[in-house]
């Protein structure tokens, strides 16, 4: 089976910053996978490339074997994206905006109809569905913005910390709204910092650091026998660290002489 996605020395620089450095990113077709790392890893700008949304200086990628920047075309129409800092047309309510993306895609409107009104209803969105989007909470904002990449069934779905921002109880109907996706064949590519989501939901994990892939695998593999955040934290080479070989000795130091 082709991979859902597979990048060869994907490369970026920013000036003098190399944000992403060669990377061979590859996660199967049906995959609940997972891309994890700390702040600057070159998470987000990994994936703004793989979905066409900012150009390598090197390298390559696919998705579903099309070549992203030589078909673009067919690539995002096999795509749903979420991004980081999500820009949503504010002067529309939810429901318009799920419409409007559904006649962009070109799904005919009795569909886009009937997709819209079960993705709201899905994502508890009914009562608001009628309220412009600039008055959404957060959370809203995701739910709307995952029903938005869900509409025209992608065969690939790519969210950048898809569960910021979103209660317990939102959380746990997006994760059956995606268990249910790729229980179906198709392919989700989440990045987080929630190590325990990740190892909740994901069946393949690709660890990144310093723009490098440092891991990448089945679940099981990347975890050998320790739980995730343990394997994250000795594959990105940061030791639990109390705060005192940083300095820090003053935080709090007050308190604890009163105390004493
Ligand atoms: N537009 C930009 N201009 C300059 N540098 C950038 C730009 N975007 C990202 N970078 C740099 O590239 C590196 C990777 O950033 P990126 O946003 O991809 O990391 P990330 O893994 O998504 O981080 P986080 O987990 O904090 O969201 C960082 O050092 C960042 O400062």
């Amino acid at each position: 089976m082709t991979d859902a996605v597979r990048t060869h020395g994907l490369f970026k620089r920013y000036g003098r910053q190399i944000a992403v450095a060669g990377v061979d990113l590859v996660v199967p077709a049906g995959s609940f996978a997972g891309l994890v790392g700390p702040n600057g890893a070159g998470k987000t700008t990994t994936l703004s490339m793989i979905t066409a949304l900012l150009r390598p200086d090197g390298g390559s990628a696919e998705v579903d074997g099309f070549h992203v920047w030589r078909d673009p075309v067919e690539v995002k129409a096999r795509i749903g994206v979420l991004p980081e800092g999500l820009r949503l047309f504010e002067r529309l309510s939810g429901r318009e905006l799920l419409l409007y993306n559904g006649r962009l895609r070109g799904i005919p409107k009795a569909d886009v109809e009937q997709r819209a009104e079960e993705l709201l209803t899905v994502m508890d969105l009914s009562d608001a569905a009628d309220k412009l989007v600039v008055d959404y909470s957060t959370g809203m904002r995701k739910k709307i913005g995952l029903a938005a990449a869900l509409l025209h069934n992608p065969s690939v779905l790519f969210l950048d910390e898809p569960f910021e921002g979103v209660d317990p109880v939102s959380a746990n109907t997006l994760t059956e709204v995606l268990r249910r996706y790729t229980a179906s064949g198709s392919t989700v590519i989440f990045s987080s910092h929630v190590m325990d989501l990740v190892e909740r939901l994901c069946d393949w994990v690709s660890v990144m650091s310093a723009g490098h892939i440092v891991a990448q695998g089945p679940l099981e593999r990347v975890r050998d026998g320790r739980t995730l955040n343990q394997a994250f934290l000795e594959l990105v080479g940061r030791a639990p660290n109390g705060g005192e070989e940083a300095g820090l000795t003053w935080l709090g130091a007050k308190r604890a002489e009163d105390q004493q």
